[in-house]
């Protein structure tokens, strides 16, 4: 018999409001706009002398302070092939063919992804998690980000 025990966190609260826009089939880019991106957590692994797989408030916090990091922001992508993002002082200019913008530095994040996809902000966010959290080292990580309604993108890793 094989068995095994995960927690799931997934709170309502996990919640932030930003703004990006994505390029998609070669060079079509969307326009600016925003969604309110939920997030949920799954952590696998052996029970620890608690029996727990991981303390819940443990992971709530860690990613609690990952969301309100994002909240209220512009993600921005520095590693997209076309969508240029250059940090000017106190503001952020961003182009694209011939659209540019200009943003305040404090109002971005710069993200290390390719796109600001789904799937990617689920990989970022799982991989901060992790380095806030040292002491946890589950057999697997899923964490899943949904931009709108039920449109999730994961991201899983067996660190
Ligand atoms: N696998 C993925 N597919 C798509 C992603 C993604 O991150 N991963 N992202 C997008 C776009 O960002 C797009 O904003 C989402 O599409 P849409 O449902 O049209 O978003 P809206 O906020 O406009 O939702 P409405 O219900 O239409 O108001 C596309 N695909």
């Amino acid at each position: 018999m094989s068995e095994s025990f995960h927690v799931r966190l997934s709170k309502e609260r996990f919640v932030f409001s930003a703004a990006h826009f994505i390029t998609f089939n070669g060079d079509i880019c969307e326009p600016l706009h925003g969604h309110n991106y939920h997030v949920t957590a799954e952590v696998n692994g052996p029970l620890d002398e608690n029996q727990y797989v991981v303390d819940f408030i443990l992971v709530r916090d860690a990613l609690q302070k990952i969301v309100d990091s994002l909240d209220h922001r512009m993600l921005l992508p520095l590693e997209h092939p076309t969508i240029g993002v250059t940090v000017e002082g106190e503001e952020v200019e961003v182009t694209h063919g011939v659209r540019r913008w200009v943003f305040p530095r404090q109002d971005c994040v710069l993200l290390p992804m390719a796109n600001t996809t789904a799937e990617l902000l689920a990989k970022y966010i799982a991989t901060l998690l992790l380095e806030t959290l040292p002491d946890c080292t589950p057999s697997r990580l899923s964490v899943g980000v949904d931009e709108c309604d039920g449109q999730w993108g994961y991201y899983e890793t067996n660190p």
